[in-house]
């Protein structure tokens, strides 16, 4: 079995109070070199993806003690990584409820052009932040989903309606486009009225993959409707299994085949040489681990656990949350992610270029 595996771009090694270590560069963590230095490491272990969540709005409560929600823009940042990697996915979030469809598709179309083939979006239905959009509470669940499922038909209509067959620029002939493939999409909508066609072709290397995250039985049905890969929050194994069982039977009521959705839970990882060490680091950096799967220990402690998971049907892959310090991050690409190669767990080196070719989604 091979495992897809992504790794966090949020500064997940600064959380609760790791940013307070000497070592941690907090200083940095608004400037562009932190994350250009974890995307080339994570390329040269030959990851699948980066992937940027993106809370949108910060919680007063927490500000004074820890970055919490703090961070660069999640797209803006995987946009800028574009230029400095060559090779690895680039999954941006972008939120649903607030946003709207035209300038998403074109920002996603754009970010698939220039990086050659490697992007991907994270669709969420968004964690809050409604008072940044002048509304008192947020939409209800089935009001978000309707509304997501919706803005992606509209967003995928939008790449499409640009083939990038249609982009000939043949000089001899004179034709740039061809025009009888560029199409309006005259979509009118429950939310969205919105022409067409998209500002700019798609890219060769097919549609960008779609990962999604929310875990309500309505988030799992849409997951099963579009999504490629889930990212979970399932600190126990059972939790976990039940999941991507679930997700496998919505893709399957939708029309799909269960293994085309992939089930990726976050996984916390606060490694060091030793399990005590571990452990002290996890204590010093008051790291608290509730909502995801996590691994305080060793390197094959993470393999093993990696292991387990994927043995007991639970996980298609996974993407790696480390903290405590960014000791966390050399462990987990230059000790585990070997481990799990020798396990037959994961590839050895990229197969392809494309975000697509990375997941094993067809062309
Ligand atoms: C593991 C996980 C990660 C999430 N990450 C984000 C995120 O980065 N940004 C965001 O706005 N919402 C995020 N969400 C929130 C979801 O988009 C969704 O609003 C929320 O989970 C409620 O939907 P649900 O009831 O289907 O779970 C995340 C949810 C889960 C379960």
């Amino acid at each position: 079995m091979t495992l897809n595996i992504g790794i966090a771009l949020s500064p997940t090694w600064l959380r609760q109070g790791a940013w307070r270590r000497d070592d941690s560069r907090v200083e940095e963590m608004f400037t562009l070199a932190p994350y250009r230095e974890l995307a080339r490491q994570a390329e040269e272990a030959a990851l699948d993806f980066l992937f940027c969540p993106e809370a949108g709005y910060l919680r007063l409560e927490t500000i004074d003690k820890a970055p919490g929600f703090a961070t660069l823009d999640s797209y803006t940042l995987v946009a800028a990584l574009a230029a400095t990697t060559t090779r690895i996915g680039l999954v941006p979030t972008i939120q649903t409820v607030y946003a709207h469809p035209f300038p998403v598709a074109r920002s996603l179309a754009s970010l698939q052009q220039i990086s050659g083939g490697r992007a991907g979006w994270n669709v969420v239905t968004a964690l809050g932040g409604e008072e940044n959009y002048g509304l008192a509470n947020p939409p209800g669940s089935a009001e978000r989903y309707a509304r997501a499922a919706e803005f992606v038909s509209v967003v995928t209509s939008l790449w499409d309606s640009f083939p990038a067959e249609a982009f000939v620029a043949d000089r001899a002939s004179g034709v740039f486009a061809d025009a009888t493939r560029v199409r309006s999409i005259d979509f009118e909508g429950e939310h969205f009225q919105i022409a067409g066609p998209m500002a700019l072709p798609a890219h060769p290397a097919g549609r960008l993959p779609l990962l999604q995250a929310g875990a309500s039985p309505s988030g799992i049905a849409f997951a099963g409707s579009v999504a490629d890969a889930v990212f979970g929050a399932t600190p126990e194994l059972e939790a976990a299994r039940e999941q991507r069982t679930a997700l496998r039977e919505a893709a399957v009521a939708a029309g799909r085949d269960a293994g085309g959705i992939r089930f990726l839970p976050g996984l916390n990882l606060v490694l060091a040489a030793t399990r005590g060490e571990a452990q002290d680091l996890a204590e010093a950096s008051e790291v608290d681990t509730p909502l995801h799967w996590s691994v305080i220990g060793t390197p094959a402690d993470a393999a093993d656990a990696i292991e387990a998971r994927a043995a007991a049907g639970a996980i298609d892959g996974f993407i790696a949350l480390p903290g405590g310090s960014r000791k966390s991050i050399d462990l987990f690409l230059d000790q585990v992610v070997p481990l799990l190669r020798q396990r037959g767990l994961f590839r050895d080196g990229y197969q392809g270029g494309t975000l697509r070719e990375h997941l094993g989604l067809p062309g």
